[in-house]
C-alpha cells in the first residue's frame, strides 16, 4: 500500500495542486471527511487548547442563553485545519439549536442566500466557510440580513421593479476565513465575536492524538502519541490524518500498538520530518536559499519557481514556515531564516555592508 496516497480534495475548499496531495496537508480531503466528523468534538469541554478564544466563547455562550437571545454573531480566523467549523458546531450544539453549513464559493447566485436566510429557524446557527471567497453583491445582501434581520427582495424588474422588505428570523451567522485581511471593514464589523485561532502546541497536539485513538479504538502509547503531535505543524487536522497512517503502518508491519518506535517508522516512511515538512517545504526553502541567495523573493515569483499557486503559498504553506521561525515575510518579499539554513545544512553567508 501506498501510505502516501491522498485522495482528491472537496472544491469548495482552498487548497490548491500538489497542496492537496500531500500527507502533511492542513487542508481537507474527501477522505478525511468521514473520520472527522467521526473524531470531532461536540462540545466546548472536550475542545483542546485555544484557550483564550475558549474564555471568550464561553462567556458569551452563557450570556446568551441566560438572555434567551441568539448570540452575536461570530468570525473564526486562521490557518486551516484548526478548528473553526468544529468550533461552529459547538456553538450550535452548546446553544442547543440548529445548524447550517454552507460556504463563500458555493453560493453562486443570490437565490441561493435567500432561500437558506428565509428558512432558518429561531436563533439557529448558519455557519459560512471561506466568507472571503463570497462574491461582493451576496456580501451586501448579508448586511440587514446581519443588522437587522432583515432582506432586501428585489421583486420584478426594470423601471416596475420594487424592493420588498422581508422579515427573517434573529439566527447567528458563524463565518470563518483563512484571509480575515480581505474581509471589507462593513463586513467585519457585523461580528460582535473576533475569535483567532492560533497553532497547538505539541502538548495538546497529543492530547488530540490520544483522544482520537480512543474514538478509533487504537492503542497508543504516549510517546507514540507525542511524536505524532511533534510533527504534525500545530494542526489537529494533519495530527488526525497521520494517526492515521501511523495505524496502517502499526497494524500491518507491527503489533497494532502505537508506540515511539513505530511512529517514527512510520512517520520516515511518509518522508515526514522532525518539525512535520515534507518535500514541499524542504523545496520552498531550498529554492529561496538556492535560486534567490536567501531572499527576499516576491511571492509570484517564488510560485512560479515551484509551480504552485500564490494562495496556496501563502495560506498553507508560509504560516506554520512563518510561526517556527524559518521564514520571514517583510516587504520586500519572502526570507529564509538561519534555521532554515541549519535545517537543510547549508551554510548561511556572511552578510556584506559596504561600510
Ligand atoms: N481543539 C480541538 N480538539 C480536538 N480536535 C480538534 C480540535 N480542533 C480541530 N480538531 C479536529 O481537527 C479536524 C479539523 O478541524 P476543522 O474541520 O474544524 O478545521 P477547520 O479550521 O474548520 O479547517 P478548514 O478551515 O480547512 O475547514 C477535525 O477532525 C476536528 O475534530
Amino acid at each position: 500500500m501506498d501510505f502516501r496516497t491522498q485522495k482528491r480534495f472537496d472544491t469548495n475548499k482552498t487548497p490548491k495542486s500538489a497542496e492537496a496531495d500531500r500527507i502533511v496537508s492542513a487542508s481537507t480531503t474527501d477522505d478525511d471527511a468521514a473520520f472527522e466528523l467521526k473524531l470531532r468534538p461536540h462540545h466546548l469541554r472536550e475542545f483542546i487548547g485555544q484557550e483564550k478564544a475558549k474564555e471568550q466563547l464561553a462567556i458569551a455562550l452563557e450570556a446568551a442563553k441566560a438572555r434567551g437571545e441568539a448570540l452575536d454573531h461570530v468570525l473564526l480566523f486562521g490557518p486551516p485545519g484548526l478548528g473553526k467549523t468544529t468550533l461552529a458546531t459547538i456553538i450550535a450544539n452548546e446553544l442547543g439549536v440548529g445548524y447550517q453549513q454552507t460556504s463563500g464559493p458555493a453560493l453562486q447566485i443570490q437565490g441561493d442566500l435567500t432561500a437558506i436566510l428565509t428558512n432558518l429557524r429561531e436563533r439557529q446557527v448558519l455557519f459560512l466557510d471561506e466568507i472571503h471567497r463570497l462574491q461582493p453583491v451576496l456580501e451586501e445582501k448579508l448586511y440587514t440580513a446581519l443588522e437587522d434581520y432583515q432582506l432586501d427582495i428585489i421583486i420584478g424588474q426594470g423601471p416596475s421593479a420594487r424592493t420588498h422588505v422581508m422579515e427573517i428570523r434573529p439566527f447567528t451567522f458563524v463565518a470563518a476565513t483563512t484571509r480575515p485581511g480581505l474581509l471589507s471593514s462593513p463586513l467585519r464589523s457585523r461580528f460582535g465575536i473576533l475569535l483567532r485561532l492560533e497553532f497547538y502546541t505539541d502538548d495538546e497536539l497529543r492530547y488530540i492524538v490520544e483522544r482520537s485513538a480512543e474514538v478509533i479504538g487504537v492503542t497508543i502509547d504516549q510517546d507514540g502519541a507525542a511524536e505524532i503531535a511533534m510533527r504534525s505543524r500545530g494542526t489537529p487536522r494533519i495530527a488526525n490524518r497521520l494517526l492515521r497512517r501511523v495505524r496502517d503502518f502499526a497494524e500491518v508491519r507491527a503489533n497494532g500498538t502505537i508506540d515511539r518506535e513505530t511512529a517514527q517508522k512510520a512517520l520516515a516512511m511518509l518522508e515526514v520530518d522532525a518539525h512535520g515538512f515534507d518535500e514541499l517545504d524542504r523545496r520552498l526553502l531550498r529554492t529561496i536559499i538556492e535560486k534567490y541567495d536567501g531572499g527576499p523573493v516576491g511571492l509570484n515569483t517564488l510560485a512560479a519557481a515551484l509551480a504552485e499557486e500564490e494562495d496556496a503559498l501563502e495560506e498553507v504553506y508560509e504560516p506554520f514556515l512563518i510561526q517556527i521561525g524559518f521564514l520571514d515575510r517583510t516587504p520586500r518579499g519572502r526570507v529564509a531564516t538561519r534555521l532554515a539554513y541549519e535545517h537543510l545544512g547549508i551554510e548561511m553567508p556572511r552578510k556584506t555592508s559596504l561600510f
